[in-house]
């Protein structure tokens, strides 16, 4: 994606050096886009553990990167083991982080000692550019959905989505955010109201910035208005990111995506999900029972990020000294929520034969 008329993946390995790693630091923006130099394992793990980079394809493809990283420095079968196990257990929902270590290993298992660097960084790559490939595809599978409600009448088709499941959240394109680019792109009249996404404010700091930085119409909203809007009117389509869908289409995505699927049902607004089948965890049915929710820090929620009027940016407490805050990071649609999934190969129904038509190969 383009900043100031610059291509940029958000992740890159340096091209003088041609080893070390290149993301931004997203917990900067949208204040100051900062980029960060990774060199080693310890300092990819924690950029993940902190959310200086976040966003389930991404954060499986830095942890590749990572892993490619640790390997210069010992690439013996009990490091390589050691450190495939500390960069997957960083974080716990998003199974892309998870697919992107197995997927390492099963090369580098089976690759010479002396090769493993080289390969790592090729693997690495190779999730990279597929991510970019899968991303634009799903753009153009929710560019159809988009052009169907623009060619029923005229005024802008209204878009809701929640956190930020876009390019910064990927490799490039995004995936919620990758139809809602293409469709600006192609002069469809598009507005997207940005759920903020407390506590983190992915939606708030980061769709806001890249859809400002794209020049597409958008209104950021608290994330407890959505419902109303649905209500009013105001919603053509409600589209979200995801960090797993179960093989029967239960969809793990931030904290409050499954309100806002709620509010859809009872408001008869298309609820669509989209996601690279990197994202599909095969191995699980349900959900809600089976699939781990990440819990974060409570300061998350105690305390704010943001630009005071001098310009500083700075951290303010919200809630009384001692009070306890609770703050499980994502939660589960159930598929029955779900109208259907955007996905590289086509749009199905969030439903175990939806995705076996696309990916019987998985199945
Ligand atoms: C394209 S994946 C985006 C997905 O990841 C986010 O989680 P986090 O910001 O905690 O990494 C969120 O659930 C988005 O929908």
């Amino acid at each position: 994606m383009k900043i100031d008329n610059v291509s940029y993946r958000s992740v890159w390995v340096d091209a003088d050096d041609g080893w070390s790693v290149h993301i931004f630091d997203q917990t900067r923006l949208p204040w100051s886009l900062d980029i960060l130099r990774l060199t080693g394992r310890d300092q990819v793990a924690h950029a993940i553990r902190t959310m200086q980079v976040r966003g389930a394809p991404l954060i499986g493809a830095v942890a590749a990167y990572g892993l490619a990283l640790a390997l210069r420095h010992d690439s013996s079968d009990a490091a390589m083991e050691r450190d495939a196990a500390l960069l997957a257990a960083t974080r716990p929902t998003a199974v892309n982080l998870a697919w992107a270590i197995r997927r390492m290993l099963t090369r580098l298992r089976t690759t010479p000692q002396a090769d493993r660097v080289a390969a790592a960084y090729d693997e690495a790559g190779r999730i990279c550019d597929e991510d970019v490939i899968q991303n634009e595809a799903i753009g153009r599978q929710g560019l159809e959905l988009i052009g169907e409600i623009a060619a029923r009448r005229p005024g802008p088709v209204n878009i809701l989505t929640h956190c930020n499941a876009g390019w910064i959240a990927t490799v490039d394109w995004g995936t919620a955010l990758a139809p809602i680019y293409m469709a600006h792109d192609r002069g469809i009249d598009v507005h997207v109201w940005v759920d903020e996404t407390r506590p983190r404010n992915q939606g708030a700091s980061l769709t806001a910035w890249e859809l400002g930085s794209h020049g597409v119409k958008h209104t950021v909203i608290a994330d407890n208005a959505g419902g109303h809007l649905m209500q009013h009117g105001q919603v053509d389509l409600v589209i979200v990111g995801t960090d797993r869908v179960t093989r029967t289409g239960d969809v793990a995505n931030k904290i409050g995506t499954y309100l806002k699927a709620l509010a859809a049902r009872d408001n008869n607004v298309p609820f669509w999900v989209a996601l690279p089948s990197t994202t599909i965890d095969w191995t699980i049915s349900d959900g809600v029972s089976e699939i781990p929710i990440e819990e974060r820090d409570g300061r998350e929620v105690t305390h704010i990020q943001g630009r005071d009027a001098e310009g500083r940016v700075t951290g303010v407490q919200l809630v009384p000294d001692g009070s306890p805050a609770a703050n499980p990071a994502f939660d589960v649609t159930p598929a029955r929520l779900v109208t259907g999934l955007i996905t590289e190969r086509g749009r199905c129904p969030a439903t175990a034969d939806g995705l076996c038509d696309l990916f019987p190969e998985y199945v």
